[in-house]
Parts: structure tokens; C-alpha cells; sequence
């Protein structure tokens, strides 16, 4: 189906964050209608295609936003009004082509993504079938995501002292979405009462995950372990099991080595540690072990704990498909996250799931730890198949509007499958 634009307009709206980001409302010629909003991130890879926003963080100016925003509403309405496009990818080339640099830096990552968010959007509306749907790639099934709550914060999305980022719980043994859904907010709530029975602070981090005064990685997958079985339920794959993400570029120092809990860690060291976290702990998937630019760290962490786990790639991957496509060649990682605003367009994205299907890899959709309202992300799991959404803890909106989302295609699609592989 042709995609012609009567209308594309960007307004400047808020994140998780206080800060400001875009969202995208498109019409297209028959009147669909549909709106996207923008997510952005904190600890991000130095090879994602590059929004606009101002330097300061700390700060509400919105200058780079508000910039991104003109782009939206001034160049790229214009060249793409009134032109007919046979489909979302020749809409996604034009963009690429207007932008015209390799990281979408000139009219900003977050403007492209958020037009090429809503055309889809207002594509699948225009059709008459869910956005998953029209994600789907011809021949590949779509099913509903095991969701990966994110329920402890650390590192840059939370002012703890825990320099892993992200401690998420896996229902990967549920029989279905919604005992899933239930299994995270049991165990969220079970962690909740640990932490404060133990003196701990419940309060919160970018994610909605507690962000407690710990330290040691070990010390919060105790908490969590004890934490699952409070809540009733069977630590493992069977059960519920955890994911990592340490993201560990930002702890990693100018001398190569890692910092961990105030300790010094080579990679051998850290591959060793996670040798010892899968052991002690049902951790079944670890995200970004090793700093992105660790290429023989990498090589030797999916050599040596690459059958029994899964390794994803985000910071070094930035769902590029042609840099997911030499990490497979150079035998790093088992699977890739999967993030719309780290490559721009959703045609690149659904390559990037596409070069990963092709070669046996996992793939992640996932969130920003910045995030609005919208939820698109649950759709792109289900359409791909993939099998695997983080999206935070199961509490506050706008991670809970992608949960919601996969319980409404549920609802509406019992028959749908269910789970991390067919
Ligand atoms: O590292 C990550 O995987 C993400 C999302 O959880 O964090 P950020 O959006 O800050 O890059
Ligand atoms: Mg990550």
C-alpha cells in the first residue's frame, strides 16, 4: 500500500525525564491519523545515530529538541507532503537521503525517528490492521514477548551506588502474557517489602526498578532471588529468571580495566565473575558484559559462556544491521537489543531483526531509560516474533503503557503464541 503524507507536524512534549522530547503526528490522504513520541537515552553507545538535544541534562532548555522539532515541521514536511511513497521503506529512504549523513546528526535522530514512527503508525491505521501486523515480516510469526522487568536501577539511571545497570526478572516459565505480567508485579512487590524490611530505600530509578544503597552486583541478585520465592514462585527457566544488563561502558576506565564495587577487573576477571553470577544465580541473559569498544573481551566472553547464556549486544551493536552483521562474522554475542531511536528508521530497524533471525541471534526490543507514553515497542516485538521485551519495572506510566499494550493484543488475540522460542 502507497504511503502519501497530507500532514506531518512535530510538537516539543515531556519524557520520563523532565526533559523535553517530539511527538510526531502524521496525516495521510484517506485520513488516517496517527502520533509517536520519541524516547532518548542516557547510557548510550558512541556509534547510535544522533539526536538533537541540548548538552546539559541537567537542564530544561530544549533547544536541540526545539531545533528537531523545526525539522519536523519546516524541511521534512516539505519534501515529503504530496509525494506518493510505494511503502515505508522508500518514505524511510527519503529520510535517510534528506539527512544525508551516515549518523541521521543533521536533522537529528530523534526527528527522523519520530516521522518514520508515526508514518507507520498511520500505515497499519490506513489498513484497517493492528501496527504489530504490518511489523510482521512476510513468512515470520508474530508472538507475544516475555517481558523483562527491570525492578533494580543502578549505574547512569539511578544515584545508588550499583554500577550494574539493570537487574531485570524473566518470566520465561509463565504459560501465558498475562500470568507473565502477574509474575513481575508479585515479584516487584515482594522486593519492595525485602528492601524496606531490610532498611533499604524503596525509592526509584529512570526505570521504575528499586534503587537501593547497594553495591555489590551479588547483594542485589540475593535480594531478587529471595525475592522470587517470596512472591511464590520457581527461581530458573522453568520459573522466573533474570536478565543483566550492566552496561558496563560506564564503569569501564581509560585503562581498559573495570570498575566493580570499588574493585579493579580485567575482562578476564569480569568473564570469570559472570562465570560465577550464572552459577550462583538463574541469570539466563547478560546485556553489554564488556564495554563496547572490548572487541577480544567480547570474542572470549561469548567463547567461553556463549552456549549456556544469552549475550546481547547494545552499545556495540546499536541495531545497525550492517555492524550486527560483522559481530556475528567476528563471533560476538548471541543476540542484539533492538532500539528504533539507535539506528533512526524502522525500515533499518526491522533489517537489523532481519540479519538476526538470519543468523540463529536472540533479539531484544527494548525501551529508553527516557521514555513518553507511547508504545510502539510492544507492537515491534509481537510483529517480529522475537520473543523478548524489556521495558522497565511494571510500574510507572510509561513503562507500563508497553505492558498494557501486549495485554490489549493478548486480549484481542488469544490465539496468539506466547514465549521466548515457538
Ligand atoms: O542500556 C540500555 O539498554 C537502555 C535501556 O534500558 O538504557 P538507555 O536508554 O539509558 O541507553
Ligand atoms: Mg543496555
Amino acid at each position: 500500500m502507497s504511503i502519501e503524507i497530507t500532514m506531518l507536524r512535530a510538537i516539543e512534549v515531556l519524557d520520563s525525564r523532565a526533559r523535553p522530547t517530539l511527538s510526531v503526528t502524521v496525516e495521510l490522504a484517506g485520513g488516517a491519523v496517527a502520533r509517536a513520541g520519541v524516547p532518548s537515552g542516557a547510557s548510550t553507545g558512541s556509534g547510535e545515530a544522533v539526536e538533537l538535544r541540548d548538552g546539559d541534562p541537567e537542564r530544561y532548555r530544549g533547544q536541540g529538541v526545539r531545533t528537531a522539532v523545526g525539522h519536523v515541521n519546516g524541511e521534512i514536511a516539505d519534501a515529503v507532503r504530496s509525494r506518493r511513497f510505494a511503502d515505508q521503506a522508500a518514505f524511510d529512504q527519503a529520510l535517510i537521503e534528506l539527512d544525508g549523513t551516515p549518523s541521521k546528526s543533521r536533522l537529528g535522530a530523534n526527528a527522523v525517528v519520530g516521522a518514520s514512527m508515526a508514518v507507520a503508525r498511520a500505515a497499519a491505521a490506513r489498513q484497517g490492521v493492528p501496527l504489530w501486523r504490518s511489523l510482521s515480516p512476510d513468512g515470520v510469526p508474530a508472538r507475544l514477548p516475555v517481558p523483562h522487568f527491570n525492578v533494580l536501577n543502578g549505574g547512569a539511571h539511578a544515584a545508588n551506588p550499583l554500577d550494574f545497570q539493570e537487574f531485570m526478572i524473566a518470566p520465561l516459565g509463565a504459560p501465558d502474557l498475562a500470568e507473565a505480567v502477574r509474575a513481575g508485579a508479585e515479584v516487584y512487590a515482594a522486593l519492595r517489602r525485602r528492601l524496606t524490611d531490610g532498611g533499604h530505600s524503596a525509592g526509584l530509578g529512570d526505570e521504575g526498578g528499586f534503587a537501593p544503597e547497594l553495591t555489590r552486583p551479588e547483594d542485589a541478585l540475593a535480594l531478587l532471588l529471595d525475592a522470587i520465592g517470596d512472591a511464590g514462585y520457581t527461581p530458573g527457566r522453568d520459573g522466573v529468571a533474570i536478565a543483566l544488563d550492566p552496561a558496563a561502558s560506564e564503569f569501564r576506565q581509560p585503562d581498559g580495566t573495570y570498575l566493580v564495587a570499588g574493585e579493579k577487573l580485567t575482562s578476564t576477571d569480569m568473564i570469570a565473575r559472570y562465570r560465577q553470577i550464572t552459577e550462583d544465580f538463574p541469570v539466563w541473559s547478560i546485556e553489554d558484559g564488556l564495554g563496547e569498544d572490548d572487541r577480544d573481551g567480547w570474542i572470549r566472553l561469548t567463547e567461553e559462556l556463549g552456549e549456556g547464556v544469552q549475550l546481547v549486544g547494545d552499545d556495540n551493536f546499536v541495531t545497525n544491521p550492517a555492524v550486527i552483521a560483522q559481530a556475528i562474522e567476528d563471533g560476538i554475542a548471541n543476540a542484539s537489543l533492538i532500539k528504533l531511536n539507535q539506528i533512526g528508521t524502522v525500515t533499518e530497524t526491522l533489517q537489523a531483526m532481519a540479519v538476526c533471525r538470519q543468523a540463529g541471534y536472540g533479539a531484544m526490543v527494548s525501551h529508553r531509560s527516557g521514555e513518553t507514553e507511547d508504545s510502539f515497542i510492544a507492537d515491534l516485538a509481537v510483529g517480529s516474533g522475537c520473543g523478548q521485551l524489556k521495558s522497565g519495572a511494571p510500574a510507572r506510566g510509561e513503562r507500563v503503557a508497553k505492558y498494557n499494550r501486549l495485554l490489549e493484543i493478548a486480549a484481542h488475540r488469544p490465539r496468539l503464541p506466547f514465549g521466548l522460542t515457538p
